[in-house]
């Protein structure tokens, strides 16, 4: 709890001083909001007096008056510098999340990381909001209030006010032991946990949504978001179920000061050991004494709760960035890329189990094998999604590691299989490829991409609005956008995974035309399940569990691998499938 205190503190940097003057405010004002009981309790001892004096009532009316102008003004003048602080400190913070976000590994941003980031950055820095624009200046004032109060009526009459606090140390006893049972219960980080597996199911369940309507299956037939938002409903339950006894008693306690007050002060008051305005003045504030404290109970849990989404936030703040070393940077000539032994694993899943593997400059290699050998994370270590556990990959004879991310990034282009879009305009999508292109060069490359076609019959052309919030292209329109992307980066390195899964057989012919001239005198990867897109690489790499099983030309291969001329054996037999309903039943031809 320290550490996240701390830290918080330290976000809040140079928005101490306006944290404090609120925090101060906030106690004052709650002050004045004393001063009216204390106003009626001298009044009660001036009427009670032998000779009333009109002046010095008119005039403790009006301190009454003030006080209550106070009261609000500083209560204004505390809301406002404490959400001044508060949003320069959330503005920071995003910033810095972003900046973070920036520097880690894509592979980082793997589904499994989904639900966690979007709580973080979007609930967790909420909370950090309310802690500091209205936790701090109301747990000041519940802390002073009672203390002041407290001072003022010993000064008064000490015995009453011995009733008066009779109750409090017993209510603290049981304060302390509900912080200290849900410090040992570590229920707040299993609420924060459920509250991210939520999360992070709720994001799937919308992704999985055109499958959970095909199949016609409703939320409850979708385990993970079910379980996981009946898992949060019931851990709350089990917390509410848990503290409320020991709540009930803590409330019971705090209210019971009357049960003291009024039978010491009356029996006081019988025997004239107090006069009636002291008397009036305990049942006024004595009793309300405990009531801040009421308050810091639920400020305290509030506080539990919110010090656990900075300890998440931290725990983003420390991810591990990718760092490089990049003492006396200079592009290579060649960009070459070379696999020494490399191995990698998803968790304890080893996918790459040592592989050796070059693709020379200028020329076009082809990752060939089954579903799930390893083909997409090899080349996607390339670009630095994940590193790899053991062995390393040289890019133009430098462990991709010395690079920077940036500099890196500028060196190869990606095209995958499902490209997702910015929601912006045509436009600025392309432009991500080249952000100083002119207008010219932009729509060369989406015609050279076989995209200036469907563009043209967007509704704005090229301003037309697409992704969320616009117009919905297929998978095959985004691939082409992806392309013109990589057209006008035109980096030394090229990476087509699936590229041309959505392509017709006229428009992949035509994209391999315009990529043909594209890919001179590039390093190229290519990725592809139909083997007639590969056959004519200049080197084929066959992948299999993880290890590479042969690698050559496709007519080397065919001779020397079984894999390979297994594979292109079933590929020319599919390509002469075709499904074919007869009598109401679907078979292959
Ligand atoms: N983000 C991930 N987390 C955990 N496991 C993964 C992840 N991505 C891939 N895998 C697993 O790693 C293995 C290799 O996957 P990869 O996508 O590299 O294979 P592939 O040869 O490209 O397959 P395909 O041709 O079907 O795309 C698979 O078993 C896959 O389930």
């Amino acid at each position: 709890m320290s550490n996240a205190l701390a830290f918080l503190l330290r976000l809040a940097g140079t928005e101490r001083i306006r944290l404090l003057l609120s925090c101060v405010c906030s106690a004052v004002s709650s002050l004045c909001a004393l001063i009216p009981f204390v106003v009626v309790y001298r009044i009660a001892e001036l009427v009670l007096a032998d000779s009333i004096d009109a002046a010095a009532i008119g005039r403790l009316i009006l301190i009454a008056l003030i006080a209550v102008l106070f009261r609000f003004a500083l209560m204004g003048i505390s809301s406002m510098l404490a959400h001044a602080a508060a949003f320069r400190v959330l503005y920071d913070l995003r910033v810095r999340l972003i900046d973070k976000l920036g520097k880690l590994p894509l592979g980082f941003f793997g589904e499994q990381h989904s639900g966690r980031l979007k709580k973080v950055i979007s609930d967790d820095v909420e909370r950090i909001e309310s802690f500091i624009a209205h936790h701090l200046p109301d747990l000041t004032a519940s802390v002073v209030t009672p203390i002041i109060t407290a001072i003022y009526l010993f000064t008064v009459d000490w015995r009453l006010a011995i009733a008066a606090l009779l109750p409090v140390p017993a209510a603290f006893a049981v304060q302390l032991l509900m912080a200290a049972r849900g410090k040992r219960s570590d229920d707040m980080k299993k609420m924060h946990d459920l509250s991210e597996t939520m999360n992070g199911a709720i994001v799937e369940f919308v992704h999985a949504m055109p499958v959970i309507k095909s199949f016609n299956q409703t939320v409850h037939s979708f385990a993970r978001y079910h379980d996981s938002v009946e898992n949060y409903a019931s851990l709350w339950t089990h917390i509410a179920r848990k503290n409320t006894p020991l709540y009930v008693l803590y409330l019971l306690l705090l209210e019971s000061g009357l049960l003291f007050i009024l039978p010491a002060g009356l029996w006081m008051y019988e025997r004239q050991a107090v006069t009636l305005p002291v008397l009036l003045l305990f049942l006024l504030l004595g009793v309300g004494l405990t009531t801040p404290l009421r308050q810091i109970s639920t400020l305290s849990h509030m506080m539990q709760n919110n010090l656990e989404s900075v300890r998440r936030i931290e725990a983003v703040l420390a991810e591990e960035e990718q760092k490089a070393d990049e003492a006396g940077f200079r592009r290579p000539e060649r960009y070459d890329i070379d696999f020494r032994q490399v191995r990698f694993s998803y968790g304890s899943r080893e996918v790459l189990k040592g592989v050796q593997v070059k693709a020379e400059h200028g020329k076009v290699t082809a990752f060939v094998g089954p579903s799930g050998a390893g083909k997409s994370t090899a080349a996607q270590l390339i670009a630095r999604f994940y590193d790899p556990s053991h062995g390393e990959i040289r890019l133009g004879g430098k462990d991709i590691r010395s690079y920077a991310p940036e500099r890196l990034m500028d060196m190869v282009s990606f095209v995958f299989q499902d490209v997702p879009v910015i929601s912006d305009t045509v436009f600025a999508n392309l432009r991500m490829g080249k952000p100083d292109a002119e207008l010219g060069e932009l729509i060369h490359a989406a015609k050279a991409a076989q995209a200036h076609e469907f563009i043209s019959t967007l509704p704005d052309g090229y301003d037309t609005l697409i992704g969320e919030g616009g117009i919905s292209l297929s998978g095959g329109e985004r691939q082409r956008l992806a392309i013109a992307r990589a057209i006008l980066k035109n980096a030394p390195v090229l990476i087509l995974d699936e590229a041309f899964a959505f392509a017709d057989a006229e428009n992949e012919s035509k994209i391999q035309e315009a990529l043909s001239r594209l890919l001179q005198g590039k390093t190229v990867v290519v990725i592809a399940h139909r083997l007639s897109t590969i056959a004519d690489a200049d080197h084929i790499v066959v992948f299999d569990n993880g290890h590479i099983v042969g690698a050559g030309t496709h007519a080397e291969l065919l001779e020397h691998c079984s894999l390979y001329s297994n594979m292109w054996q079933a590929h020319r037999e599919a390509g002469e499938w075709s499904l074919t309903g007869e009598g109401g039943k679907v078979c292959l031809t």
